[in-house]
């Protein structure tokens, strides 16, 4: 049946049977071609009824499906003519792992963070009928996307708007790790009504009555079913939204699905499908730990084991442990995560001190303002947060903490080139969007060891906000445990040197120092300099380094525009001075998936890139 697709024309050539066996096939391609290329696992073989019955009875590209994060649209990506490129997903100039509208027209909306679809869509419905046309707009949004506050922004002006739209809950009952939150609570309530299948079969007792009570009867019959009242639920939160809200329906009934589908067609207003599906659904490593295979690398398929992995702590790791040996020292840590504890390491903080830690759910805005109130009464409150996820809550730093001086601890954990999630999830504007912000202090550590020793000042010294930011990946342990001790605004000096000094950022100094060897290895003696503070600048190293130097290069894992090298450029320009600097950064474009290493490479920022650039530029300077 798989070969047969090549658009979602030849799905409406099927008959359920076929589907059937469609959906069997899709699940098997999906596990093999995910446990090769590693991907968004566990989410998409919960969604293949629900993805094939929604093709079947709707019609991409005319009508518009948005798909909220985008992490479980592959079976989406299948069946509309991308199947044969699943060798290359989420490689360095392959299929993306997101909805990508330049990759497929049938890609609606692109996504990567929670909580748009409903916003989107209801944009997209509302220029449908500015525009005078008929398709239908679908917005498909899981249980922990639905914590996210954006969505009910949209639902509250989606009732008030009042025209046809579809939303989709796709409720696994997960989030990445468990769902968590009274709204979750709440969707539970409803999953175990059987609500829907009453109607049902009330709805059919009444249409076999139909020749018997005739057209009039009929009409009223079909007058309910639109205005779906025998289905509403009392207490439905969405129905008090204005929406009409169906279900709960079994995720993986594909007749039910197709039918329920068919009939929502020919309904107005906004409305509210609750569909129940279930993470992982046909592997059974992954039904039974969903978590570990909500976003998997190369793994086995006999054991569910992942193929290679680093015997070393990744920086997450070193931060979670590094949190519960300070949150034991000092009761007034409290941990704050939005939905990440797995991802960012502190679900062992989460385990040790139950009390002190909160997952706030997909919510990062309240996240910031939550951790305001609770640094205005004393606790000193740390959110592990991944650089693009904090973006959402940027009026929250600015408003509530750092206009206040409050004493917020921001890990920011994935700060940097994050690798094969790409645009949407690479961190690369965090300094940019936090160094403008009166009382923010930024730190950036170039080991494990030092990122231990910059959480312990961030918490224990720091009495503003203050953001330590980190990478993706294995925690670096270049230059050992024996650096310079850490001092307040005070930069390291890892190599004196002639003529060249490069300022590295964090764990760039890892990349720089290669740079130096290179260099070194060409006769030339670099100095390196490890910033450690982003913010504030350790002033007299940089007066120091324009004083000694003919040329200074700046290095970061960041976007240049804005970066630390715009901030060193600043400092100079504001001291009178205009030494030969040059920034090392990544360009002004949303950079696109691929491994680290291949990115840094593509973009010059790996200790060869950095090396070449440097030569170049005295090549510029000195003829050669
Ligand atoms: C703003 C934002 N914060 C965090 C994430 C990380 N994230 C990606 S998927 C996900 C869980 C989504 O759960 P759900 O919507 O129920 O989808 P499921 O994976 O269960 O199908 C999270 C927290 C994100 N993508 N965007
Ligand atoms: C879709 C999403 O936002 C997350 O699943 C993200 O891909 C996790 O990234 P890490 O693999 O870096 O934890
Ligand atoms: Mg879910």
């Amino acid at each position: 049946m798989l070969e047969r697709i090549h658009s979602t024309e030849d799905l409406k050539k099927m008959d359920v049977e076929q589907m059937e066996v469609l959906c069997r096939e899709l699940r098997k391609f999906l596990l093999r071609s995910v446990s090769k290329t590693g991907g968004h696992l566990a989410s998409n073989l919960g969604v293949v009824e629900l993805t094939v019955a929604l093709e079947y009875c709707f019609s991409p590209p005319e009508d518009k499906i948005v798909w909220d994060v985008g992490h479980q649209a592959y079976i989406h990506k299948m069946l509309t003519g991308r199947k044969d490129q699943f060798s290359t997903l989420r490689q360095l100039d392959g299929l993306s792992g997101f909805p990508k509208p330049e990759e497929s027209e049938c890609d609606a909306f692109a996504a990567g963070h929670s909580s748009t679809s409903i916003s989107a869509a209801l944009g997209i419905a509302k220029a449908r009928d500015l525009q005078g046309k008929k398709n239908h707009v679908i917005a498909v949004i899981g249980d922990g996307s639905m914590t996210g506050g954006l969505a009910y922004e949209a639902l509250n002006n989606a009732g008030r708007e009042n025209t046809n739209l579809i939303v989709v809950l796709n409720d696994n009952q997960m989030s990445i790790d468990t769902n968590v939150g009274a709204i979750s609570k709440h969707l539970n309530s409803l999953r175990t009504s059987n609500r829907y299948q009453t109607f049902k079969d009330n709805f059919k007792q009444f249409r076999d009555m139909v020749p018997v009570l005739g057209k009039p009867a009929y009409s009223v019959l079909e007058k309910v079913r639109d205005s779906a009242k025998l289905i509403l639920l009392e207490g439905a939160v969405f129905e008090g939204m204005g929406f009409k809200y169906i279900g709960p329906v079994d995720g993986h009934d594909l007749p039910e699905l197709i039918e329920l589908f068919q009939n929502v067609k020919k309904m107005h207003g906004p409305l509210m499908i609750h569909v129940k599906t279930e993470k992982g659904r046909g592997y059974r490593y992954a039904e039974e730990r969903p978590w570990d295979y909500h976003g998997v690398s190369a793994f086995d398929l006999r054991t569910g084991e992942a193929i290679s992995k680093s015997s070393k702590p990744s920086w997450s790791s070193v931060f979670g442990s590094k949190m519960v040996e300070i949150g034991r020292k000092n009761k007034k840590v409290v941990g704050i995560t939005a939905a990440m504890a797995g991802g960012t390491g502190f679900e062992k903080f989460q385990k040790e001190f139950p009390k002190r830690f909160f997952d706030v759910a997909i919510a990062e805005q309240h996240a910031v303002t939550f951790a305001a109130g609770l640094a205005s009464q004393g606790m000193v409150p740390v959110f592990a947060v991944y650089s693009s996820f904090l973006q959402r809550a940027y009026d929250q730093i600015i408003h509530d903490v750092c206009m206040e001086n409050l004493h917020v601890v921001f890990a920011i954990d994935r700060a940097g080139i994050v690798g094969n999630d790409g645009e949407t999830h690479q961190g690369v504007f965090d300094i940019a969007y936090l160094r403008d912000i009166p009382n923010m202090t930024i730190l950036s550590p170039k080991n494990k060891w030092e990122l231990e020793k910059m959480l312990a000042y961030a918490v224990n010294v720091c009495t503003g906000p203050v953001a330590v930011r980190y990478p993706r990946g294995t925690a670096s342990e270049f230059g050992g445990s024996l650096g310079a001790p850490l001092e307040e605004g005070k930069a390291e000096w890892i190599k004196k040197g002639r003529k060249i000094a490069i300022l590295a950022e964090g764990h760039m100094t890892d990349a720089a120092a290669e740079a130096v060897r290179l260099l070194e290895e060409k006769g030339l003696e670099p100095a390196l300099v490890n910033l450690r503070f982003l913010r504030p600048l350790d002033e007299e190293t940089l007066l120091d380094v324009a004083r000694d130097y003919e040329m200074i290069f700046t290095v970061e894992d960041h976007l240049r525009k804005g970066g630390m090298g715009s901030a060193v450029l600043e400092f100079y320009s504001d001291h009178g001075l205009c030494p030969s600097v040059t920034n090392l950064a990544f360009p002004d474009k949303y950079l696109e998936q691929g491994t680290q290493a291949q990115l840094f490479a593509r973009y010059g920022l790996d200790g060869e890139g950095i090396c070449r650039k440097i030569l170049e530029k005295l090549g510029e300077n000195y003829g050669g």
